[in-house]
C-alpha cells in the first residue's frame, strides 16, 4: 500500500460521502431541519466508519459522531495511523435553504458545508480531503490547489456565520480587512485556498475533526495554518478540543499574528 493510496482514498471517501448527503437532502427536503441534520450526521458517519473498517482495518478513527466511549478509546492514542473525520461539517448550513433559491431547483440548499477525511500518522497530518458537494468539488492533498497570488491591499477574513468571535471584528478593523460570514470550518478554509477570501480566523471553541482535513490540504497547498498564537496545530490528542485557528495566504500570516497579539495584550 503506497502513501499515494491514502491521498486518493481520503478524496474518494469524502466525495462519495458528500454525494450521499446531497441525496439525503434531496430526499428529506427542508421541512424538518432537525431531522435532516440528524440523518445527515448519522448516515455519513456510518458510511465513513464502514468504509474505513473495510479498507483500512488496522487504523484507528476519530469521528465527530462517535460515541464518547469510542472517542476515549485508549488504542487511538497509541496508534500510528488515525483517520480524523467530520462526516458533516456545517451541519446547520446543510439543513438550510439557500436565500433566493427557487422551489424545485436542482439544489435548493446552502453550499457552505463539507465532508472532512484526514489521516494523521505518527504526529502529523499526512493526507486529507474536503468535499464541498454543493460546490461540485473536492479539495485534496492528492492534488493540492494552487494558491491565488496575493494582491496587496484590502483583504477578506472568513468568520463563522453564527458564532463570529468578537475580537475578529476588531482584528479586521486593525488590519484593514472585510469580514465574510461563511458556515463550516471546511468551507471557510477552502475559501482561502480557492481565492474567495484571504484568511480565516476562529476562537472560542472547535474540535480536531473541524480542522484536520482542511488543514492537511491547506498545508499541502503552502498556506499558513496555526493556532492564533502562532503555535502548531496538533492532532490526535486525548482531548480533541482545538479551540482556535488561523489559516491564511502565507504573505498575510505575520501581520495577522501580530494584530492578534496586539489585541490580546
Ligand atoms: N464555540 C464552538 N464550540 C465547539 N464547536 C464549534 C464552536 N464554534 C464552531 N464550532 C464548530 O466548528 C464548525 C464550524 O462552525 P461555524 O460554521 O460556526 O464556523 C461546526 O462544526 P459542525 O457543523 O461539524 O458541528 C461547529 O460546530
Ligand atoms: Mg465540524
Amino acid at each position: 500500500m503506497t502513501i499515494r493510496d491514502d491521498h486518493a482514498l481520503a478524496a474518494d471517501l469524502a466525495t462519495e460521502a458528500g454525494e450521499r448527503l446531497l441525496r439525503v437532502r434531496e430526499h428529506l427536503g427542508y421541512d424538518d431541519p432537525g431531522a435532516l441534520r440528524a440523518e445527515g450526521d448519522r448516515s455519513s458517519h456510518l458510511y465513513l466508519m464502514e468504509s474505513l473498517a473495510r479498507l483500512r482495518p488496522s487504523d484507528s478513527v476519530l469521528s465527530e459522531e462517535a460515541t464518547r466511549e469510542e472517542r476515549l478509546d485508549p488504542r487511538r492514542l497509541g496508534a500510528e495511523r488515525v483517520w480524523i473525520v467530520d462526516p458533516l461539517d456545517g451541519t446547520r448550513e446543510f439543513s438550510e435553504r439557500r436565500e433566493g433559491a427557487e422551489a424545485g431547483a436542482a439544489d435548493e440548499g446552502r453550499a457552505d458545508w463539507a465532508v472532512h477525511v484526514a489521516l494523521w500518522e505518527r504526529g502529523r497530518l499526512s493526507a486529507g480531503a474536503v468535499a464541498l458537494p454543493s460546490q461540485g468539488r473536492t479539495l485534496t492533498t492528492a492534488d493540492p490547489p494552487k494558491l491565488p497570488a496575493y494582491d496587496k491591499g484590502r483583504f477578506r477574513i472568513a468568520v463563522s456565520r453564527t458564532r463570529p468571535p468578537e475580537f475578529v471584528r476588531k482584528l479586521a478593523y486593525l488590519v484593514g480587512a472585510d469580514l465574510v460570514p461563511i458556515g463550516s470550518a471546511g468551507a471557510k478554509i477552502s475559501a482561502v485556498l480557492t481565492g474567495e477570501v484571504e484568511a480565516y480566523v476562529h476562537a472560542g471553541g472547535q474540535n480536531e475533526w473541524d480542522s484536520a482535513a482542511p488543514v492537511a490540504v491547506a498545508l499541502a497547498a503552502g498556506a499558513h495554518a496555526s493556532r492564533i498564537d502562532g503555535s502548531e496545530l496538533t492532532y490526535n490528542q486525548a482531548d480533541p478540543s482545538l479551540p482556535d485557528i488561523l489559516v491564511s495566504l502565507p504573505e498575510l500570516a505575520t501581520s495577522l499574528l501580530a494584530g492578534i497579539r496586539d489585541l490580546h495584550r
